[in-house]
Order: structure tokens, then C-alpha cells, then sequence
């Protein structure tokens, strides 16, 4: 099911076909983009040198869209950019694209090749940020460049916001442009940022791969876990210290995973979705939820991926106590990040923690919390959803999964809950669980085709906003 354009406007599309000559400056674009070390360290805390330069590095390698007149440039937060296109017909409500352009850190430790060299080995550019996220920041640029090029004319306005902290909690970047589109009395008909990918061989019993698009977002919560106890001369230790009793509380929370969510949620419309692509046996299983639900989500449980979409997940984080040899510890700390399920709340993971620490000792302070996101519509009026689905269908005609999904990271998008109900977290390239463990990680990387496809995806996704979508009945039709 989904949307289908009018004839007329699918008369003339501008083809998603680019030059050798096109191909090599967009990959080396990427790479250029790569070497650029975009680091956020902390809160308030990034390499602010990288990040001025991606500015000026941007206006050189897009000159197109830095001057065309429709578009207007703002750089908001010191180093975040907005870009604001202007359509030819103001009746159409605008969408909004966005991505990161800061990076986690990288030592060379690990690595095949330097992870800010952005060198290419074997058709794959390796560098921190190929898929998280200056894949998207250069493909979003680059395709717009190149439909400026060939003179292209949007009809719907769409803005482009590229945060510079994302990594640090989007705090200076997006939280700001958000704010300032909503002083604008900017309302939007959808936003497509990161946070999922064309899944292959996530699930053992699925050959086929499927993309996801996160139609919702795990919340989080930071606890701060704290003992004081008096401190003394070890020679004479006290039965327990604040570093035993807490390392004893934490013990409890790892061993005791919160409640199996499963059911709840927006997993199980993902999994009804996914049942006829199973085979026997899978198939009947998939289909038979109703049945079948306590193996399915024990099954589910095993992975650590799987796990996180099935509960709020407990992850300790951060331990420091201790301050000399032969003195008894005064205070001992434990950082814990919940990223919590869409079926529970802040309050409840609090409570559900202290039950499970059972330890008047043991002081608990929340240093940050985040409510799981709406799940986005979905069905076949959501304009959003379906424009990815039908652009899916037509840059990747192998796919034929298309299904909602939950993001288990946090993305720049929660800042943007004023502006839109219709958040749509992709990115439209392959991903395979090593793949997964690269974000973050090390080697990670994005093969030249792979990048290319995405800013295919992108060239013709803005084609697509700008036709008039209509409901039809199937996908294929489209
Ligand atoms: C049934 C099918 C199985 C599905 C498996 C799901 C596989 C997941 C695939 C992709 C998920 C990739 C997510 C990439 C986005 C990463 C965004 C990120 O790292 N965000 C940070 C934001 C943050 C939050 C708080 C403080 C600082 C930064 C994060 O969440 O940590
Ligand atoms: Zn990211
Ligand atoms: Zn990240």
C-alpha cells in the first residue's frame, strides 16, 4: 500500500544517472569530508577548529547550492547549518532532511587504516563518520548540488538542518534550530533523519533483507548511583565499603534485566508485518504471535541487538571510587544508562531500579532523562513514510520489506517533537551486524556503490516530496 504521483508529474523526472566524472567528485567529496575531525568530546566540548573548517570545506565542494537564490543558508549555534529551499508552491507543507556532522572519537587502535584518513580500499571508504552520520550530511549536499545542476526547481519547500553535537546530545545544534523554526511558526509535514538502514542478516530466519524505518525511539535515563560512608585506616576495614556495597547493587541491576516488553510496542507490528516472509516453520510461528509469543520473544532476548528492542536495557557505565591504597573509600559511584522501552516512562524504570537495588545506602540521582519518542504514523496517508517506501522501492527494486521499526540509539530528531508528528529515522544503506558494531566502533565504512545509492535515494526522494501523492491500494502499482 501506499502513495502514487500524478501523471503528469511523473512524466519528467530528472534521471538518477551521474557521470564518471560526477562519481569520482562525490566520492572524493565524502572522503574530503572524512578528513575533517569532527570530534565532540563531551558536552559543550568538541574540536571546534573541525568543525569551522567542515563550513568552509561545504561552500567549497557545493559551490551550486551555496549560491543558488531560492536557497538560504544560516549557520545557527556557532557551527550547526541550516539550509532552507524554497519551493515554487507555498501551498505544499514543507519536510525537513537532517543529519550530524560531528563524530565520535577515534584512535588509530584497531583500525585497517587511519580513521580520519578517509582512504578507499577495495571499493569501501573507511573513516569515522562513513555511516554515522557524514554519509548523509554529504549525500543530502551532494544531491542537491546535483539537481541544481541539472537546473531542478522543487515545487515543496524542504529545509536541511545539520547539527554539529549530535554525539553530545544536540544540545547547541539541533535543540537551537528547532527553537528557531518554531519562532519561524514553521510547521512541518515530516522529518527524515538517521537512526535505521536496510537490515541484512539481522534475523537468522530471514534471508532476505528488509528495510526499517523507525517510526519511534527508545527514551533514556542516566543514573547516578552513589555510597558515602565514612572513610578510615584500612587496617581496621569496616564489614563493607561504599566500593563493596555499590559494586553489589550494580551486580543486582545486571542481573536483572527489566520486564520483557514484548507485545507492546511498535515490535509486534513490525514482526506481523515480517510474518509472511518467513519460511515453514518461521512463518507459522510469525503468524501465530497470539501462540507463539513467549518463544518468539525469549528467541528475541538471546542477541544483544534483539534484547534491546524487547526491554529497556541496563548498562553500567561509569565506576569511580577510591582514593588511595590503605584508606577506606568515603564515596563510590556508578553511572547506569537505561535506554528505555516505548511501552514504559521515566518514573517507571526509576522505581522498577530502586526495587531492584533494595539498598537504603545506595542514593540515586538522575542526571538526565528522555521519555521514549510517539511512534510516527505509518499507514497510507503518512506522506513521510510513504515517500521513503515508494523511493525504496524504486533505488532498491531487490526489496520487497518494507516494515516500521523502533531506533534503540537517540537521534537529533527528538528535538524537533514541536515541529511535526511525522519522524522517519532511515538511512537507505545496507547494514549487516558487523557492520552495526563498526558504528562507534572501528573500521567503519561505506562502499563507494553504497554511497552512491544514497545520494541515487536522495535525488529521487526530493522528486518524489515534490509530486502530488495520492493513496493507492499496493505497493507494486506504484
Ligand atoms: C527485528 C529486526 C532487528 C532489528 C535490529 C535493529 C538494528 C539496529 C540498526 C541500526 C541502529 C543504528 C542506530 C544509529 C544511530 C546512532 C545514534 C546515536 O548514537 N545516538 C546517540 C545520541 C546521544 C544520546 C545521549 C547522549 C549523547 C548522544 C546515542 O543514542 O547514544
Ligand atoms: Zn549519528
Ligand atoms: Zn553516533
Amino acid at each position: 500500500k501506499g502513495l502514487r504521483d500524478t501523471e503528469h508529474q511523473r512524466a519528467s523526472p530528472i534521471p538518477s544517472q551521474f557521470s564518471q566524472e560526477e562519481r569520482v567528485t562525490m566520492k572524493e567529496s565524502l572522503k574530503g569530508a572524512i578528513q575533517i575531525p569532527t570530534v565532540s568530546f563531551n558536552p559543550g566540548e568538541f574540536n571546534t577548529t573541525a568543525l569551522a573548517e567542515f563550513g568552509e570545506y561545504i561552500h567549497k565542494v557545493f559551490p551550486t547550492v551555496f549560491r543558488t537564490s531560492f536557497i538560504q543558508h544560516e549557520v545557527v549555534g556557532e557551527y550547526s547549518h541550516l539550509f532552507t529551499v524554497q519551493g515554487s508552491d507555498p501551498s505544499l507543507q514543507p519536510y525537513m532532511l537532517l543529519a550530524h556532522i560531528d563524530v565520535v572519537p577515534a584512535t588509530d587502535q584497531g583500525w585497517e587504516v587511519p580513521p580520519f584518513s578517509g582512504l578507499e580500499r577495495d571499493g569501501f571508504i573507511y573513516g569515522r563518520g562513513t555511516l554515522d552520520n557524514k554519509n548523509s550530511v554529504m549525500a543530502i549536499l551532494q544531491a542537491l548540488e546535483l539537481l541544481l545542476i541539472r537546473n531542478y526547481i522543487p515545487r515543496r519547500s524542504f529545509f536541511i538542518a545539520l547539527g554539529h553535537d549530535e554525539e553530545v546530545s544536540g544540545a547547541h545544534g539541533a535543540q537551537k534550530i528547532s527553537a528557531l523554526l518554531q519562532a519561524r511558526g514553521v510547521q512541518l509535514a515530516f522529518i527524515v533523519d538517521e537512526g535505521s538502514f536496510i537490515l541484512d542478516g539481522f534475523i537468522p530466519s530471514l534471508k532476505k533483507p528488509l528495510a526499517m524505518v523507525s517510526v519511534s525511539e527508545k527514551g533514556s535515563l542516566d543514573l547516578m548511583l552513589e555510597v558515602n560512608m565514612t572513610p578510615g585506616h584500612s587496617s581496621a576495614p569496616p564489614k563493607e565499603t561504599s566500593i563493596g556495597i555499590l559494586a553489589a547493587a550494580v551486580s543486582r541491576l545486571e542481573q536483572t534485566p527489566l520486564p520483557n516488553m514484548f507485545g507492546s510496542g511498535p515490535l509486534k507490528m513490525t514482526l506481523q508485518q515480517l510474518a509472511n516472509e518467513f519460511s515453514f516453520p518461521a512463518s507459522v510461528i510469525f503468524n501465530n504471535l497470539w501462540l507463539f509469543w513467549p518463544l518468539v520473544s525469549r528467541l528475541m532476548e538471546r542477541e544483544d541487538i534483539t534484547n534491546a528492542l524487547v526491554r529497556t536495557t541496563t548498562a553500567v557505565t561509569m565506576f569511580n571510587a577510591g582514593i588511595k591504597v590503605n584508606v577506606i573509600p568515603p564515596v563510590a559511584q556508578a553511572t547506569v544508562n537505561f535506554r528505555i522501552h516505548p511501552a514504559q516512562t521515566v518514573q517507571e524504570v526509576l522505581k522498577l531500579t530502586k526495587d531492584i537495588v533494595m539498598d537504603d545506602r545506595v542514593q540515586f540521582h538522575v542526571l538526565e532523562s528522555v521519555e521514549p519518542l510517539p511512534v510516527s504514523p505509518f499507514d497510507d496517508q503518512a506522506l513521510g513514510y510513504q515517500l521513503i517506501r515508494q523511493t525504496i522501492q524504486s533505488v532498491f527494486p531487490e526489496i520487497n520489506i518494507v516494515v516500521p521499526g523502533t531506533c534503540i540509539a537517540q537521534t537529533d530528531s527528538r528535538h524537533y517533537t514541536n515541529l511535526t508528528t511525522g519522524i522517519y529515522r532511515f538511512n537507505p544503506v545496507y547494514l549487516q551486524p558487523q557492520d552495526f558494531r563498526s558504528i562507534h566502533g572501528i573500521n567503519e565504512r561505506i562502499s563507494v556503490q553504497a554511497y552512491e545509492s544514497q545520494v541515487k535515494f536522495i535525488f529521487e526522494f526530493i522528486q518524489n516530496a515534490d509530486t502530488e501523492q495520492r493513496p493507492v491500494s499496493h505497493l507494486h502499482e506504484l
